[in-house]
């Protein structure tokens, strides 16, 4: 296998310098999430196989890989939703900003790392509300109209979404479109102030032009957060991610630079599946 080298020192896959690094060394950002040798399990079902990753702050990091692979079952892991299913289970070390997941009280955990589903899902109520219900639960005491107005706004404009909605707030969030209910999932998302926004095939639902509003507010977002992304289409991992990682058979055979991965991958396996050949 080839070893991810995220996990490690070395920025490049096979320990390589980047070229011009061994005169102007850039530090690399900071590591979010460390996942060490994770194993999870459905049952006695095994969905990933000592799984070691390291997500960098301030970047978008994709996983990509053929159905059943595990990509969402690791993005699943990052903020513990597993841990809402009785018979889910987990093996190894999660670590955000170096300390263990397990001992966040989970509710923190998910603020911290946010989640933004496949299918966009607001919930029934205006696309004010939507926004502001997390910010209320999340307060330690009711904020005031005027600073959840202010949050409301700050969050939509961060989604890219504040021009189109701002004169329609009161009406319903399951009135908008594909695309804006999307913004909309991810202004709810970005309203509680996480640190990570985990996506899990947050476009597959959307048109191309849609999907392209979506990654241009992606870039926009990882000047502020940490982003991880799920996906099946190559173009779009091609696109917006600065690191990637090939997942297989519940194991992650490589992960590097986004642009080596895509033109110069270390393992058959993900040449094969880059040129089509599986998956
Ligand atoms: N709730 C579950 N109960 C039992 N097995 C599950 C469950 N969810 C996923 N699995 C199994 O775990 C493995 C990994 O699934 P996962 O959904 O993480 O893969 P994926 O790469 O995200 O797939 P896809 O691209 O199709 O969404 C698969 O074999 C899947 O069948």
């Amino acid at each position: 296998m080839h070893i991810p080298t995220e996990a490690g020192a070395s920025p490049l896959p096979g320990g390589l310098a980047a070229p011009g690094s061994l005169t102007r060394k850039a530090e690399p950002a900071p590591v979010k999430i460390a996942a060490r040798h994770v194993d999870f399990y459905y049952g006695r079902q095994q969905a990933l196989r000592d799984v070691t990753v390291a997500i960098r702050a301030n970047a978008i990091t994709a996983f990509i890989g053929p159905s059943g692979c595990g990509k969402s079952t690791l993005l699943r892991i990052f903020n513990r939703m597993y841990a809402l299913y009785p018979d889910q289970r987990m093996e190894g070390e999660v670590l955000l900003d170096g300390q263990d997941i397990l001992a966040l009280d989970p509710v923190v955990l998910r603020a911290r790392v946010g989640m933004v589903f496949q299918k966009p899902t607001p919930f029934p109520m205006s696309i004010y509300d939507n926004v502001a219900l997390g910010i209320r639960i999340n307060s330690e005491r009711e904020p005031t109209k005027a600073e959840l107005d202010e949050r409301v706004e700050h969050a939509l404009r961060q989604a890219a979404l504040w021009e189109e909605v701002k004169d329609i707030l009161p009406q319903s969030g399951l009135g908008l479109s594909g695309g804006q209910q999307q913004r909309l999932c991810i202004a709810r998302t970005i309203a509680v102030q996480p640190q990570v926004i985990l996506l899990d095939e947050p476009c597959s639902a959307l048109d191309p032009i849609t999907t392209a509003r979506i990654e241009e507010t992606m870039a926009e977002l990882k000047q502020h957060y940490t982003l991880v992304i799920v996906t099946h289409n190559l173009q779009q991992a091609a696109r917006v991610s600065d690191r990637t990682g090939f997942m297989y058979l519940g194991e992650m055979v490589e992960f590097a630079a986004t642009n080596d991965l895509f033109t110069k991958p270390q393992e058959d396996r993900t040449r094969r599946y880059l040129t089509g050949r599986f998956g």
